[in-house]
């Protein structure tokens, strides 16, 4: 029986029913409920089908139902190219359009080889409610399928469509890029508030160049952990998993998260911890954030004084010195105010506040793991530990992949003995290996990439020889009998631990 037969058997049933609501008082109240009765069996025998509804907003909820939602992306998946007449909703900011059913219309679907026939209709309100929902027609998705199978279609059916539903909602939702800044209510006070904009970050764990062994490990790891919700229950841990991300500038650490915010499909939270006034700030920003995402800390020892003392108040010298401006910027900050503490850090990660939301990754970067206090970095607060490293042989192959095409080439053998001599950031392999113009092939590249190489180990020979020298007057001096040489150099160096260690209190 097709659909369009259904209907004009449920139509006809219809009229009966209509004709039968007029004739109906004509009759003795108890003979008219006997043949009701009997019409109703009637239409059962010869009606084999079992019909459910699922509407748009359910009793008093002012919420569209999650099953409603669910099963629209369904059809709108699995039967939006044989629908004829369809509705467009356009998500992501203009730039994709979800097709569904629209009103009338209808689709048939199969399941396990029986068949499902889905319509979408909606029906006027009975009365005009004061607060209604957009406009006062009542949408409701209605399943027919022959009762016959009303035990695999209630139970399995109807639960695979939900499941699948979401599961499509997941995929198609937009995820976003949180950053925290302050801004000042009505009082004057100034608060800290989550800001976002949508996250279109397109580097992969494909596009992650790393040892393919350790990029396996964790990808295991993550997976593992986004499916754990069930261990982390019974061990008795919040569903929260940490990350402590450490290596050189250039080396792939925000790159990292990116991959993992893609892989994961999680949200990201880049907490600035330079703008959020205390530890009660951080406290309130920690529960305005939703689950399925990832918290991060960039560049961790310049956020935070994490000695846990107060400030240093010496200008560092090496601070004055850092190439990345950002991070400079942030240690500036760092200078002016910061009154989140190592302990308030310490609560937001693993205290009783970290319990709020679940399924979250928290990340860390830092370019100076040593610098680190211990207690930050222990395990269960840091799970896993993460050196990203600079550009090794099978680094590069990667890369030489992603951004020339190239698996191999006889110029790989000088460029992995040179990369072995050197220390290169992925970040600097990568923009060698770009083709500058439209003429350059991946030779040119990987020759320009050679000459990158030979020049930076030329450097480094020079600067080698010259600290060399240096050093050499500087003992020479010391044998000389002047006054402790060497320890001055060393306080040189370590000025501003000295002097911070002095001006704590
Ligand atoms: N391992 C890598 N794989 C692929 N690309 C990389 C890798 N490392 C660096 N890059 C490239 O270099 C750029 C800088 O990398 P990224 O910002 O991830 O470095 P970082 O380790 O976070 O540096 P910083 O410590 O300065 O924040 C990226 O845009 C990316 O294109
Ligand atoms: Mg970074």
């Amino acid at each position: 029986m097709m659909i369009g037969d259904m209907t004009q058997f449920g139509s006809v049933m219809a009229g009966a029913m209509f004709i039968w609501a007029i004739f109906k008082q004509w009759f003795p109240e108890e003979l008219g409920n006997h043949i009701e009765k009997y019409f109703q069996r009637l239409v059962t025998y010869f009606y084999p089908y079992i019909t459910i509804t699922f509407h748009e907003y359910q009793g008093d909820e002012f919420e569209r139902s999650k099953a409603y939602t669910a099963i629209e992306r369904y059809l709108s998946t699995n039967s939006s190219n044989r629908a004829k007449r369809l509705k467009a909703n356009v998500i992501k900011d203009c730039k994709s359009v979800v097709l569904s059913m629209d009103d009338y219309e209808e689709v048939t679907d199969e399941f396990k080889g029986i068949k499902i026939w889905w319509s979408s209709s909606k029906s006027a309100p009975q009365q005009r409610a004061i607060f209604s929902y957009g406009d006062d027609e009542k949408r409701y998705y209605k399943l027919t399928s022959h009762r016959k199978h009303r035990d695999i279609v209630t139970q399995v059916y109807v639960q695979h469509v939900l499941d699948e539903g979401n599961a499509i909602e997941t995929k198609t939702r937009q995820r976003k890029l949180y950053t925290n800044s302050k801004s000042e209510n009505w009082y004057g006070n100034k608060r800290t508030m989550w800001s976002h904009i949508m996250f279109e970050h397109p580097s992969t764990f494909d596009t992650l160049a790393m040892d393919p062994k350790k990029k396996e490990e964790i990808l295991n790891d993550l997976l593992t952990f986004s499916k754990s919700k069930d261990y982390y229950k019974k061990v008795g841990k919040s569903w929260k998993r940490g990350y402590l991300l450490y290596g050189p500038p250039g080396t792939g650490k925000s790159s990292m998260i990116a991959a993992m915010a893609n892989f994961l499909d999680y949200d990201i939270y880049d907490l600035e911890l330079t703008s959020v006034n205390d530890n009660t700030d951080l406290r309130k920003l920690l529960i305005d954030t939703s689950s399925k995402s990832i918290i991060v800390i960039e560049d961790i020892d310049c956020s935070l004084d994490l000695t846990g003392q107060r400030k240093k108040k010496e200008k560092d010298n090496k601070d004055e010195n850092d190439p990345n401006p950002v991070r400079k910027n942030k240690k500036a900050k760092k200078e002016k105010k910061s009154e989140v503490t190592l302990s308030g850090l310490l609560n937001f990660i693993d205290g009783l506040w970290s319990a709020c939301g679940s399924e979250r990754l928290i990340v860390f970067t830092t370019n100076h793991v040593e610098k680190l206090d211990p207690a930050l970095i222990r395990r269960g607060r840091m799970d896993k530990h993460i050196e990203m490293s600079y550009c090794c042989f099978k680094t590069f192959k990667v890369l030489a992949k992603n951004y020339l095409d190239v698996e191999s080439h006889d110029l790989f053998l000088t460029i992995g003995r040179l990369l072995e001599e050197t220390n290169m950031t992925p970040a600097d392999v990568a923009e060698s290996l770009m083709p500058k113009s439209a003429e350059e092939d991946a030779e040119s590249c990987l020759k320009g990439l050679i000459k990158f190489l030979e020049n930076a180990k030329e450097e480094a020979r020079v600067k080698a020889v010259e600290d060399a020298v240096i050093k050499c007057k500087v003992e020479g001096a010391g044998e000389k009998g002047e006054d402790d040489g060497d320890k001055k150099v060393h306080e040189c160096d370590d000025s501003s631990e000295s002097e911070s260690s002095d001006s704590d209190d």
